[in-house]
């Protein structure tokens, strides 16, 4: 039985504490569960400025776990209690604020306390978690001076981004995901303008990059239909495919959209296929607000029967380990078993899409991954194995002249080190994967 509350701590009576207790539940979700931090905040029904708090405090906590976590290790003498509940997530929501955001300590330490007393095995450690959180503000310079930034990946993931691409490309993708990503939109027409009109800049492949980190509905331009927010990576895969006006293009595993609008504003006739519906609600609800017209269709790719197309861009589901600056929860809810598992599903998607593309055809694979396994592994094994498809290789003139994205077999390849600028946080993009393959005719 929950032990009852006292009426001075309820979550929606202690002001800031209803935001807490759901970072804190999002945190917990992660590390015990593997669950993603979107998921306990898309079923919240808090105050939107709560959400955004909570939403800001969880992203935090996980862009910085590695720094954390070493902290407070040096700190609980004993290691984490057995038992202790949600006491980890507890600490981890205090010391990201106290250590990267603007609250004051003293709210942070007691809020905290406040949450440890509200569980039944927690409660028993709110004497500790009152030390070690007072020790964390005590010393916050000296603690975060001591870890190295490379804390904030974890170990398998550096590892292999070391064997991939070297250790000075492996260590600059970690620090970039050390920083809140830019945003970046895909505009119909008038990237400049709309670039004069938000604020922001247009970068060399076309799209449009703000420092804005709030809800983007309230921007200029939204309701009306006039972009559509896509990191600027994601953008380009798209992109190979050329001229597709008045051609039949499928895009496969296509939910929420952002690349069947890319194709839709091009003049394609598009054919979206997603097996999931929820997902599709949101595709045909952008496709809606963007005036774009697509035939949409819920179905399993692996299954799937059609005519072929003249293109088809096959978008895969996978690790998303190119998206951690985003998604920062990715990097602690994913193990190398799941690169596996869907480097076997994108192997199986390949293997069907001679069917689905027309003799001359065009084909571009595409994941947001930044795992061999998942990009230049599969597109190797599928042309070493008397495949239907040959290479056609990225050229910069594609994509902005972004040469530093083109790898010596001509594939596409970006990395969140990638479009520095002085302001870490108006760097960077996705990590991306794309290769564009013509049947053969
Ligand atoms: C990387 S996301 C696609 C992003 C999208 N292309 C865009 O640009 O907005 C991968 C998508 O694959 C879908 N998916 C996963 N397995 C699938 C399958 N077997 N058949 C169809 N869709 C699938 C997921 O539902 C998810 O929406």
């Amino acid at each position: 039985m929950p032990r009852p509350t006292s009426p001075s701590s309820r979550p929606d009576q202690v002001p800031g504490l209803a935001a807490r207790a759901l970072a804190m539940r999002a945190i917990d979700g992660v590390l015990a569960r593997n669950v993603a931090l979107e998921d306990a905040f898309e079923a919240s029904s808090l105050e939107p400025r709560d959400l955004a708090l909570a939403r800001m405090i969880a992203g935090v906590a996980m862009r910085r776990y590695g720094t954390i976590g070493t902290i407070l290790d040096g700190l609980l003498a004993k290691g984490m209690p057995r038992k202790s509940g949600p006491l980890e997530a507890i600490l981890i929501t205090a010391a990201a604020q106290i250590l990267f955001l603007d609250v004051p300590d003293h709210a942070a330490v007691d809020l905290a306390i406040r949450l440890a007393r509200q569980d039944d095995r927690a409660q028993a450690f709110s004497g500790l978690a009152n030390a070690v959180l007072r020790k964390v503000s005590a010393q916050k310079a000296e603690h975060l001076a001591a870890v190295p930034p490379e804390a904030d990946t974890p170990a398998w993931l550096l590892e292999r981004w070391r064997r991939h691409y070297g250790e000075d490309t492996a260590r600059a993708i970690a620090a970039a995901q050390r920083f809140e990503p830019p945003l970046d939109l895909t505009v119909k027409t008038d990237a400049a303008g709309w670039a004069d009109r938000l604020g922001g800049r247009v970068l060399p492949t076309g799209s449009v990059r703000l420092a804005h980190h709030g809800p983007v509905s309230a921007l200029e331009g939204y309701a009306e239909g006039q972009w559509w927010v896509q990191d600027a990576a994601a953008a380009l895969p798209a992109r190979l495919l050329g001229r597709v006006e008045g051609l039949a293009v499928a895009d496969l595993c296509a939910a929420p959209g952002g690349k069947t609008a890319q194709l839709a504003q091009a003049g394609a006739r598009v054919t979206a296929v997603d097996r999931s519906e929820n997902r599709l609600i949101r595709l045909r609800e952008n496709l809606g607000r963007l005036g774009l017209e697509a035939a949409v269709t819920a179905a399993d790719i692996l299954a799937w029967k059609a005519a072929p197309f003249d293109a088809v861009i096959l978008d895969a589901p996978c690790s998303a380990t190119g998206t951690i600056r985003r998604h920062p929860d990715v990097a602690w809810s994913k193990s190398a078993g799941d690169v596996a598992a869907v480097a076997d599903l994108q192997r199986r998607m390949l293997g069907r899409m001679a069917e689905l593309v027309k003799p001359g055809g065009l084909l571009v694979y595409c994941t947001c991954s930044l795992e061999a396994e998942e990009g230049e592994d599969q597109i190797a094994r599928l042309l070493a194995g008397g495949s239907h498809f040959t290479l056609e290789p990225v050229t910069p003139a594609d994509i902005g002249g972004l040469e530093g994205a083109i790898t010596p077999q001509g594939y596409l390849r970006t990395l969140p080190s990638l479009l520095p600028d002085p302001d870490p946080v108006m760097s960077g993009m996705d990590g991306f994967f794309a290769a564009r393959l013509r049947r053969a005719g």
